[in-house]
This record gives C-alpha cells, sequence and structure tokens, in this order.
C-alpha cells in the first residue's frame, strides 16, 4: 500500500474492514470509499481507460484491492499467490464475467463463453484439436501463409505493421481453421466479426441486451449487431453444411488436416459430437479468440524489435546461426530460442488479453479478506508484467528476461499471457508456434525501421491494441 495516505481520513480511500450483512460477515479489501462513478472526474478513472484505474488501485491500495460498481463489489488481484486462488484453486467457485457473458449474444455457448457443465464438454470436446501432433499439421499453413506475404514486400515500403499482421494472421487463420485462402467467406467473416468488435464496449454497457435483441426492439447499435450476426450464420452455417455434404460424398477424404475436420470428427467420452449450433459457436469463438490476439501480439513485437535494433539484430544472428537460408519449419522451432525470448517478452509488455474476469458464486477467501458470491475480481497481466516487484526495470525490453533459468526462478502467475487453470488459452501452443515462426521467416528476409515521431498508446477493447497505427519501413536482408 502507498506509504503516506491515511486510509481512515481519505476522502477517496477506505482502509479494509468488516461488513456484516443478511448473508454473513466479509473482509473487505482496502479500497475506494465511495461508489467508483462518484469519481469519474479524476484522471485515474476515465471512461474507456481501466487500465488507469487498475495501476491505480494497485500503487495506492495494495496487490488486493476493492470499490464498488452499480451495487456490486468489485477486487482488483495484482498479486501471483491471489490470482492462483482465483484461477485454479478456487476456480469451480467462479462463473464467467460480465465483460464475457455479454459476447454470448454473438458465440452462444461456445468455449470462451460458456460456463460448467457445458464448458467441460466442450473443451474435452475440442481439446483433441488443439493437441501437440495436430498443431504440428497447421504448422506448414503458417510456414506457407508467411512465405507469401513476405515476397509481396518491398525494399523501402513504409507499412503499418498493424494492419499487415492482422491480414497476414487472417490468412494463418482461413487456412488452419477452414484448409482455405483467404476468400470471400473468410473476407464476410471478418468484416462483420469487426463491425461487431468496433460496438462491443457499447454492447458491453448496454443494459439487458439480451431481451431487446430477442424481442427485436429497434434500438440502432443493436440492430448493426443483429445484422451482422445474422451475416456470420449464414457464412459460417454455410461451411459448415458444405463441409459436411463433402465428407458425406467421400469419407475417406474427411480429414483436411485443419480445426473444422477436428472439430467434426471429435467425440465426448460417451460417443457424443457437437451439434450443429455448437460447431457453429465454436467456429467462430476459435476464429476470433485466435486471429486477434495473435496478430496485436505480433504488431507489438515488430513495435519493440524495430525500436531496439540491437535485440532485432541479436534475433536476426539465432536465425541465421540455426536456418541459414533455410526457411523456419516446425523442427527449428525448439532452437530459435531467443525468437521465443523475444515473443515472450513482448507479450509480457503488451498481453493481448491484458485483462481477465470471474464472477463468484461463493464466499471466497483470498489472502486475509473473505468477499460474498456476487463479487467479480479482475486481474491484469498487463499492470501485473509491468511491476517491479516481479520485473526490475519494468518498462525496459529485455528479452534475456525468458532465459529458462529466469522462467525457472518464476511464479507461474508472474507470467501469464495465456491465464492458467481450466480456462488456459486452449490456442497457447498453436499461438507460440505462429508468433516464432512467422518471426523467424519474415526476420530472415526484412529489417524493420521505425519511423521517429509516431504517437504510441494502446486502446484497451477485449484485446490490447495499438491505438494508433505502426508505421516502419522495410529493408530487405
Ligand atoms: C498470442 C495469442 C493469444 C493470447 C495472448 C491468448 C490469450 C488467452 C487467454 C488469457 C485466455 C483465457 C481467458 C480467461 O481465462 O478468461 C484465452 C482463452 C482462449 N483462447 Fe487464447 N490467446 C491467444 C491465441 C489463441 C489462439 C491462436 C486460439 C485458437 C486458435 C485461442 C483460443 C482460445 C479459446 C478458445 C479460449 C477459451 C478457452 C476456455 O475458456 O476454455 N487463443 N486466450
Amino acid at each position: 500500500m502507498a506509504d503516506g495516505i491515511d486510509f481512515e481520513n481519505s476522502y477517496v480511500f477506505r482502509p479494509a474492514h468488516t461488513l456484516t450483512t443478511k448473508t454473513g460477515e466479509w473482509r473487505i479489501p482496502p479500497g475506494l470509499r465511495k461508489t467508483l462513478p462518484f469519481y469519474l472526474h479524476k484522471p485515474w478513472a476515465r471512461l474507456g481507460k481501466p487500465i488507469l484505474l487498475f495501476e491505480y488501485m494497485a500503487q495506492n491500495c495494495g496487490p488486493i484491492s476493492h470499490y464498488m460498481l452499480f451495487g456490486n463489489h468489485v477486487v482488483f488481484l495484482n498479486d501471483p499467490a491471489a490470482i492462483r486462488e482465483v484461477l485454479v484453486n478456487q476456480a469451480n467457485k467462479f462463473v464467467r464475467e460480465r465483460t464475457i457473458t455479454r459476447l454470448k449474444i454473438l458465440l452462444g455457448e461456445g468455449l470462451l463463453t460458456s460456463d460448467d457443465p457445458i464448458h467441460k464438454r466442450s473443451r474435452r470436446i475440442v481439446a483433441p484439436a488443439f493437441h501437440r501432433q495436430r498443431i504440428h499439421d497447421y504448422a506448414d499453413e503458417m510456414v506457407r501463409s508467411t512465405q507469401l506475404w513476405r515476397d509481396r514486400w518491398h525494399n523501402g515500403d513504409v507499412v503499418d505493421m498493424n494492419a499487415e499482421m492482422m491480414t497476414l494472421s487472417l490468412d494463418i487463420v482461413a487456412r488452419t481453421l477452414f484448409a482455405t485462402e483467404v476468400d470471400d467467406d473468410i473476407r464476410q467473416i471478418n468484416e462483420h466479426s469487426n463491425r461487431i468488435m468496433a460496438i462491443y464496449n457499447y454492447l458491453v454497457s448496454f443494459p439487458n441486451a439480451e431481451a431487446f435483441l430477442k424481442y427485436k426492439i429497434p434500438v440502432p447499435g443493436l440492430r448493426r449487431f443483429a445484422k451482422s450476426r445474422a451475416k456470420l450464420d449464414e457464412v459460417v452455417n454455410r461451411i459448415i453444411r458444405e463441409r459436411k455434404a463433402a465428407n458425406a460424398a467421400d469419407p475417406e477424404h474427411a480429414d483436411r488436416h485443419d480445426l473444422l475436420s477436428m472439430l467434426l470428427a471429435s467425440r465426448d467420452e460417451d460417443g457424443s459430437a457437437l451439434s450443429d449450433e455448437q460447431l457453429r459457436d465454436e467456429v467462430l469463438t476459435i476464429f476470433l479468440a485466435g486471429y486477434e490476439t495473435t496478430a496485436n501480439a505480433l504488431s507489438w513485437t515488430w513495435y519493440l524489435l524495430s525500436t531496439h535494433p540491437e535485440q532485432q539484430q541479436a534475433m536476426y544472428a539465432e536465425i541465421r546461426e540455426v536456418l541459414g537460408d533455410r526457411t523456419a519449419t516446425l523442427d527449428d522451432y525448439a532452437n530459435l530460442k531467443y525468437t521465443q525470448m523475444v515473443f515472450a517478452e513482448a507479450m509480457r509488455l503488451y498481453p493481448p488479453a491484458w485483462a481477465m474476469g470471474r464472477k463468484s458464486i461463493e464466499p471466497i477467501e483470498v489472502g486475509s479478506y473473505r468477499l460474498p458470491p456476487g463479487t467479480h475480481f479482475f486481474l491484469s497481466a498487463y499492470v501485473l508484467h509491468r511491476d517491479a516487484r516481479f520485473y526490475p526495470d519494468p518498462l525496459k525490453f529485455d528479452p534475456l528476461r525468458h532465459t529458462e533459468e529466469e522462467k525457472a526462478k518464476r511464479d507461474k502467475f508472474e507470467f501469464f499471457p495465456f491465464g492458467g487453470g481450466p480456462r488456459q488459452c486452449i490456442g497457447e501452443g498453436f499461438a507460440w508456434l505462429e508468433g516464432v515462426l512467422l518471426l523467424a521467416n519474415i526476420s530472415q528476409k526484412w529489417r524493420m525501421e521505425w519511423i521517429a515521431g509516431q504517437p504510441v498508446d494502446v486502446e484497451e477493447k477485449i484485446t490490447l491494441r495499438p491505438k494508433y497505427p505502426l508505421r516502419m519501413t522495410l529493408h530487405a536482408r
């Protein structure tokens, strides 16, 4: 907790205290004295900038802090042991938080949005599509896409690297999920999911949007959403229908080594498969969860490399040594150690899934506190990864923080860009492989130079996007 603040007499802060209600006695962490909207005039409580709020809470109230919002208790955790309690040890006492459950209006009961028991079953059925061996099949497609991409650039081109990574990552998802290039269908999925993501914050804040949608009550933002969702349904359902028909006609070639083949073939222990509706939900979930996160991780990596020529050169030296003029493939992954460390360090500073939330359904004991059911818990990899208690000189880009030796010293929840526990990212292996192979194959041919003087900031939407274009000059090697 910050020194020198008189919590007892502060107008902003309130010390830890005991609260007795009809349902029990609770021990509330230190935090804000009044409900959050009361402070909206403060620079740290600006709408749409929750990172500022979380940083402020962690700095002033310590690793476990509290505020009230619309009658709900909200707790922010900035402590690895407390985060482990929520994500792993007491995971069964939590459900998804509203910022994610609201996505159900788009993703239905897919892996990302559902709670147990639906989640457990989906995870069992979808898991084989992400097994190590299977991900290795996808590596070829990742490499092929990247090769085509890097050959399209010209020496001296100036590009917005975020736009480039979004399109490349989309191509990779299209090839690995549907065994197709970015054709008209994929473009439509992309366009309509982007439209929906653009109004995501509005959708989250809209009270009872589900009922408005169900009864087709005409509200402009929701109408736009419903239109895009109908288009997405049409395209995704058609892709699934056509694939099923093709498989029925030619069962021998049903496995096209893509994610969709795996989802169609997967069975639960009792032999049951995903229904058409579940297939639609999972396909859209994997599409959305899989492409923007990786694209943002890579965009931030290029930004850091282009502004740190020494580290960019060190990575290139490794790539030359491991590959010579060969293209990096799956077998090279393990030897591209510095490249892996660069990707890790970029995700430390700019974790694409910058925050996670849970809502408790039982009393929760964490640290020396006890919170009632219905409390919203938030944790942020962005805030914790930049905490000097865990990373000295935290803003310095230093890939050597991720050597095997350093990693062995670290608690899992000091570096958790992929979360943890039963909801840990199912695509983590996929993302590491895509990130490292793409960095190696592009760096082999290109050096990036940052164009000085541009503004750089984060935009904390559902993922951590660059707020402005990341413009850099490409130099052929
Ligand atoms: C750098 C890239 C990525 C990052 C940083 C990332 C991060 C995360 C995180 C932190 C979670 C857990 C959220 C929570 O606990 O609330 C998650 C879940 C998930 N991710 Fe990823 N992800 C990435 C790439 C991918 C890819 C490539 C795929 C699929 C191809 C994917 C699919 C999913 C799915 C389906 C879930 C929900 C899992 C569940 O709840 O069982 N992600 N991701």
